[in-house]
């Protein structure tokens, strides 16, 4: 059951409502999510006329194209060694400055932008989560794979949204009509609802389509974080929008994953609402995220 609390603070003409689960879970820490984008269209509305929408639409043709189930376990394979660089959390946060997804339709900002405006619209509203505000910091660090050190990975194989490979491609899927010329569409053993998994395997054991966030959770768990559960969840599902979004492949999960998937539909308001044109003074909110990062991970992390 969910309880709704009048907040004191005022916002707009609108007064702020705090939903709080019974288990004292805080589901809506009271954030108004805006109507509009920066262009002027509602959020995700991949269908829309816009300056980005062209170019978003083929980046997902070529996406869905071109990840197979062989694929994803090449990169996790490769990847997983983390070999590529040695750097610290911050460090690739300033490698972030240059890279625009090509995946996004409301957002055309460098990503380090995007990192500290999700950090700091989520610390706003749950200002004693600083595990969470420190999610909303590094959620999207995988995107350094488009970096030339790590061999300067394509946007497709980076960005956009994921879905499991080795079973059906769901039609929840943003542009799902590209995945008919996509190899795995047309295999017997990967084209069913279970495919090669079943009932309740547990996300664990489904293999995800190669991008940042999956990327971002082997160098968070390899390198010995000490994030919670919760956090590592956020970052390795946080596209998967077919499943925190639209409900679909809720059949491959286990109750660890309904726990943390609550975490995950609160961080999702964050990442995608606070996108916006209004610059963060890195400089000022450099200190406590610096602080954060010692408490949760190594100086120095394997990339
Ligand atoms: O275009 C966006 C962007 O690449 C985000 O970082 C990703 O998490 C979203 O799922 C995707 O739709
Ligand atoms: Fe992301
Ligand atoms: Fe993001």
């Amino acid at each position: 059951m969910t309880i709704l609390i009048d907040q004191p603070e005022l916002v707009g003409e609108e007064e702020k409502k705090v939903l709080v689960e019974e288990n004292g879970l805080v589901l809506d820490g009271g954030f108004l999510a805006p109507e509009t984008n920066s262009f002027g269209q509602t959020f995700r509305a991949y269908d829309a006329e816009s300056q980005r929408q062209a170019g978003v639409e083929n980046f997902y043709r070529i996406n869905h194209i071109s990840q197979t189930y062989d694929f994803v376990q090449r990169m996790r394979e490769d990847y997983g060694k983390l070999d590529k660089v040695e750097m610290s959390i911050w460090d690739c946060c300033e490698l972030l400055n240059d890279v625009v997804d090509e995946s996004d339709p409301d957002l055309d900002e460098p990503q380090i932008e995007h990192l500290l405006q999700t950090a700091e619209a989520i610390r706003k509203d749950y200002p004693n989560e600083d595990w969470l505000h420190l999610t909303g910091l590094i959620h999207d660090l995988g995107k350094v794979l488009l970096h030339p050190s790590f061999g300067e990975l394509r946007q497709w194989a980076v960005v956009g949204d994921t879905y499991p490979l080795g079973c059906a491609f769901d039609e929840s899927i943003v542009h799902h009509k590209y995945f008919k010329e996509n190899p795995d569409y047309h295999n017997p053993a990967y084209n069913t609802k279970y495919g090669v998994y079943s009932e309740g395997c547990g996300l664990n054991n489904v293999l995800m389509s190669w991008g940042h966030d999956d990327y971002m959770y082997l160098v968070a768990k390899e390198n010995g974080t000490t994030l919670p559960s919760a956090s590592l969840f956020i970052i390795r599902y946080h596209s998967f929008y077919s499943l925190h979004k639209s409900g679909s492949y809720k059949h491959l999960m286990n109750e660890e994953d309904a726990e943390n998937l609550k975490w995950l539909q609160i961080f999702n308001k964050y990442d995608l609402y606070s996108k916006s044109k209004v610059r963060i003074d890195v400089e000022k909110v450099k200190p406590y995220y610096l602080a954060l990062i010692e408490k949760y991970f190594p100086a120095k992390l394997r990339w």
